[in-house]
C-alpha cells in the first residue's frame, strides 16, 4: 500500500494472457528457500539454463547478487531479512506480471516472511521450493567459507549456526540435494512445472 493516498494504480494495456501467448508459456515465481550451501543458487541457475535452451523466458534473483545492489542497505537482522524478502517479493511480482518465470534463491529463513510473499501472489503464480540439505552437509560443503567464519565468531547471526531457520511446513516441492544430483533436481523442477501447466497454453 502506498504511503500517499493520491497514488492511483495504472493498469497495463497488455494482459497476462497476451504475454503468455507471445512467449508461449505462462509465468510464475519459484521461490527457493534453504540453508546457505543447500544448493539454491546452483539449482536456480541450472534450471535457468535448461529453460533458456527451451526458449522459456526465465531469470534468477539471487540473495548474494541482490544484496550487491537493490538491497545493499540491508543486513541480517530479522527486520532487515524481512525487508529483503518483501522487496524481492515485489520485484518478483513485476517479473511475473511481465510474463517471465522468476527463480528466487534466498535463504528466507522465517516462515512468516515466506507467508507474506506468498500472499502477494495468486495461488497459481507462486511455488515454494524447499531445498533440503542438513546443516552438517551444508557445513561440509561450505562453498564460501562462511560457516567456518560463523563458527569462529567472525560472522554474527549466521543462519543455522546463530540464527534460526524455519523448515517450510507446506512447501510446493521438496528437493533433497543430499540425495539428488543437480541434473536430477532440474528434471524434477521441470516435471513439477509441467504438472502445473506452465508450458501449455
Ligand atoms: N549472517 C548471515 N546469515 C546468512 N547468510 C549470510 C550471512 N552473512 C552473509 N551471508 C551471505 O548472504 C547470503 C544470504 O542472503 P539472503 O538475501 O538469501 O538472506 S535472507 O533471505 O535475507 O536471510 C548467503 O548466501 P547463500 O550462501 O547463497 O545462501 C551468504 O552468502
Ligand atoms: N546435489 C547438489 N545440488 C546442489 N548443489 C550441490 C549438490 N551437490 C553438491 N553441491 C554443491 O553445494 C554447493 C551449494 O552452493 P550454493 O548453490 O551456492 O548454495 P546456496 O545458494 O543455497 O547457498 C555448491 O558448491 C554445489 O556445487
Amino acid at each position: 500500500m502506498p504511503h500517499t493516498p493520491s497514488i492511483v494504480w495504472h493498469p497495463s494495456a497488455i494482459t497476462r494472457n497476451e504475454r503468455a501467448e507471445l512467449y508461449q508459456h505462462r509465468s510464475c515465481a519459484l521461490w527457493f528457500t534453504g540453508l546457505s550451501g543447500s544448493g539454491k543458487s546452483t539449482l536456480a541457475f541450472a534450471l535457468d539454463k535448461a529453460l533458456h535452451t527451451q526458449s522459456i523466458h526465465s531469470y534468477v534473483l539471487d540473495g548474494d547478487n541482490i544484496r550487491h545492489g537493490l538491497n545493499n542497505d540491508l543486513g541480517f537482522s530479522p527486520e532487515d531479512r524481512k525487508e529483503n524478502i518483501r522487496r524481492i517479493g515485489e520485484v518478483s511480482k513485476l517479473f511475473v506480471d511481465a510474463g517471465m518465470i522468476v527463480l528466487c534463491a534466498f535463504i528466507s529463513p522465517y516462515e512468516q516472511d515466506r507467508a507474506m510473499v506468498k500472499r502477494m501472489f495468486d495461488p497459481d503464480d507462486f511455488f515454494e521450493i524447499y531445498v533440503k540439505c542438513s546443516l552438517e552437509e551444508c557445513e561440509r560443503r561450505d562453498p564460501k567459507g562462511l560457516y567456518q567464519k560463523a563458527r569462529n565468531g567472525e560472522i554474527a547471526h549466521f543462519t543455522g549456526v546463530s540464527a534460526q531457520y524455519d523448515v517450510p511446513s507446506q512447501p510446493s516441492l521438496v528437493i533433497n540435494t543430499e540425495k539428488l544430483t543437480v541434473e536430477e533436481s532440474v528434471q524434477l523442477l521441470i516435471d513439477f512445472m509441467e504438472s502445473r501447466q506452465l508450458f501449455s497454453l
